[in-house]
């Protein structure tokens, strides 16, 4: 079974205009509203294509009433830690570029992340726990790393996709996979990272710090995955972008759930691409039939 944690669950507030013009009133044609969240869009990917899973984290408010409902409606199953404080409201907005708001996240209790925590007791060394998304800061910075120890004495596997430190600390617990984009990648290491051969180098020092796969993504440039020995690369299948929140959620969903089945890491970032890229030319996270449609125009070569 793999369980997706999305700490700091959101709505998705995605605003589309043709150009945003800032300090005047702005009058929207169309608006969206989506249960967003890293984990909880891993998961919907894993459930369009079939992969056991279940949604974790904390969920509070009339947000967090909304954000469950519409899981239900999309057929995710979920088991989130009611908290008292509310869910946050991320803002996209789709102008002529695309700038996102995300808040920091509510106030989670003691009492509330320790009902949480009692969730990982009932792990087995079948398990994969995908922990995706930022630790609302009322969470120490160190609570991944706290909830991984706990993966680890149930023999379970799990992959990270967060940022900075609390990115950096996970990885000498040995992490299945780690999807940094070629951004976050830079700002590890506070580099710039300017060819693929830079991204390589760099990757390969987050598999010599511990991680046993480095998925990067590279927006509209693909993908790269680096293992202890390989380095694989793929360019990006050309289409109409749409709306690319989700996009590496998407990729990491692929993979995860594809390693999960066959233990093949090429054919599992094969599928993580076919899936980022589907979500760029959807206008929500992207349906099977429309992952089936790009997968084989995605051509992997060792790099
Ligand atoms: N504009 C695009 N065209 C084609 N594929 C894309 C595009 N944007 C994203 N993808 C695919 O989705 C993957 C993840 O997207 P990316 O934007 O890099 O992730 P993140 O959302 O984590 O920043 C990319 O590696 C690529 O394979
Ligand atoms: O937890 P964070 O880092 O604030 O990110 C939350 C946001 O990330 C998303 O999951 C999108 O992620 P990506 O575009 O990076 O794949 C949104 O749904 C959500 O608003």
């Amino acid at each position: 079974m793999i369980y997706t944690v999305t700490l700091n669950p959101s709505i998705d507030y995605v605003v589309q205009l043709p150009e945003l013009k800032l300090g005047e009133v702005n009058r929207l044609k169309t608006t969206y509203k989506f249960p967003g969240g890293k984990g909880i869009n891993v998961s919907r990917i894993l459930s369009q294509l079939g992969h056991q899973n279940q949604a974790w984290g904390f969920l509070g408010g009339l947000t967090g009433k909304f954000v469950s409902q519409q899981l239900t409606k999309l057929g995710v199953a979920n088991r989130f830690t009611p908290i008292a404080d509310d869910t946050r409201i991320n803002v996209k907005l789709k102008a002529e570029q695309e700038t996102e708001l995300n808040a920091a996240g509510p106030q989670i209790t003691p009492a509330e992340k320790q009902a949480f925590v009692e969730q990982f007791e009932h792990l087995t060394a079948t398990d994969i726990v995908i922990f995706s998304g930022s630790v609302p800061s009322s969470l120490p910075q160190s609570f991944y790393f706290d909830l991984i120890q706990k993966v680890k004495e149930r023999g379970a596997e799990y992959a990270v996709d967060t940022t900075g430190e609390a990115l950096l600390k996970t990885l000498v617990t040995k992490p299945l996979v780690v999807k940094p984009n070629n951004h976050e990648l830079a700002d590890l290491f506070d580099v710039e990272l300017s060819s693929l051969e830079a991204i390589k180098t760099y990757g390969r020092k987050l598999v010599q710090m511990g991680a046993q796969h480095v998925m990067i993504s590279m927006a509209g440039d693909g993908g790269m995955l680096v293992t202890k020995d390989h380095c694989y690369r793929s360019a990006a299948p050309k289409g109409t972008v749409q709306n690319s929140v989700g996009a590496g959620d998407s990729m990491l969903a692929g993979f995860t759930g594809t390693y999960a089945a066959t233990h093949d890491p090429v054919a599992s970032f094969r599928y993580g691409l076919a899936c980022g890229s589907a979500t760029a030319f959807s206008a929500d996270i992207a349906t099977k039939k429309k992952i089936e449609e790009v997968l084989p125009q995605i051509k992997i070569e060792e790099f």
